[in-house]
């Protein structure tokens, strides 16, 4: 008991979380000029930029300032024929989009728009038969794709449709002798790899079959002097890795073998406490994506003000307890 309230007085000691200003980031990203560079570039991205943007007010608390029903309307416009979604109204579908917005939609408690059948139609479709899974039509294979489609399907209690035996006999071919996973067999080890891979093993109840104890040392080694993770040995240190690495120790039950406090001072000094936004590393250019993974890495860490997030779906576990336990 002790330790924890240690833990959160040193928290609020590092300087606090600024979390008014991440919100208002967050909705002038979502608000941007659509001829903006940052738009346009990000254009084919929408979908994902929705989950991280609003993944991020709901573990803040504020959620309830967007317009729900326009974001609902505006991803059903996104699904194409196939039943997969694209980044937006008019792209190609993927099944990483597809994802977006099934976890969007169970953010806003509107699963109930989608055509479930059609959606688990086109992941099931990209399912091969070695057990992976394409990440859309033309056929690129890697694990990041079995964790979606696994994601997906159990979010939309659709894993009976898949040959699940050969989706978990493929992850773990994909194992290194290093305990961690790669993107295809004999893939070197990377920790967002090693994320889906961890992720994708939880979610069909086959954790069992991870080495924890090799797998917990390669993460733990991530962690660098000044408290952030890497994702590989020898890379500098990224604030995504706070959720990459971070998620897939707390799977495996060994997230104490980091150090959590210099963690959450590293993803603190990563934040524009001027205009909001967190960054990849101290003094970068913030941008949505590393806001959501700092907050979500804060979540994890259970600092204080953050909702909590359920380490395997990426979603606030209030949003998983709703879906699996009706509540
Ligand atoms: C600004 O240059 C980029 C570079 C790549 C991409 S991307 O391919 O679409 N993508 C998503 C992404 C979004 C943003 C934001 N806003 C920023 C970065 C970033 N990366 C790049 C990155 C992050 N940490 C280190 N690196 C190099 C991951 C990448 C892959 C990914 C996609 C979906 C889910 C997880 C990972 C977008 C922008
Ligand atoms: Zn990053």
């Amino acid at each position: 008991m002790y330790c924890d309230c240690k833990l959160i007085i040193l928290m609020l000691q590092m300087g606090e979380l600024a979390v008014d200003k991440h919100v208002k980031y967050i909705l002038s990203v979502q608000k941007k000029r659509k001829d903006s560079f940052e738009a346009v570039v990000m254009e084919h991205l929408t979908m994902n930029g929705a989950y991280w943007g609003l993944t991020t007010l709901d573990l803040l608390g504020k959620l309830d300032v967007v317009d729900s029903e326009e974001i609902t309307e505006w991803i059903i416009q996104c699904q194409h024929e196939s039943g997969g979604f694209a980044g937006n109204i008019g792209h190609d579908p993927h099944i990483l989009y597809t994802l977006s917005a099934v976890q969007v939609l169970a953010l806003l408690d509107k699963l109930n728009v989608l055509d479930v059948d059609k959606v688990s139609n086109y992941i099931v479709g990209l399912q091969n038969e070695d057990g992976s899974f394409s990440g859309d039509m033309w056929g690129e294979v890697d694990t990041r794709f079995s964790y979606i489609a696994l994601c997906c399907l159990s979010l939309l209690h659709r894993l009976d449709k898949i040959n699940m035996e050969k989706a978990v006999n493929y992850i773990l071919s994909c194992k290194n002798v290093d305990g961690g996973f790669g993107c295809i067999p004999g893939g070197e080890s990377h920790a967002g790899q090693i994320f889906c891979c961890v992720g994708a093993l939880a979610i069909t109840g086959s954790l069992h079959l991870v080495d924890k104890d090799l797998l917990g040392w390669w993460l733990c080694e991530r962690q660098v002097k000044s408290g952030g993770l890497n994702g590989r040995p020898e890379k500098l240190p990224d604030v995504c890795y706070s959720w990459w690495v971070l998620s897939s120790l707390i799977m495996i039950d060994r997230v104490h073998w980091i150090n959590k406090e210099k963690l959450v001072k590293f993803i603190l000094n990563c934040q524009d406490k001027d205009n909001g936004g967190i960054s990849d590393r101290p003094d970068d250019a913030v941008d949505v994506f590393h806001t959501y993974f700092g907050v979500a890495g804060l979540s994890l860490l259970e600092y204080p003000g953050v909702k909590a997030i359920d380490p395997a779906y990426a979603l606030p576990v209030d949003v998983v307890n709703r879906i699996f336990l009706g509540r």
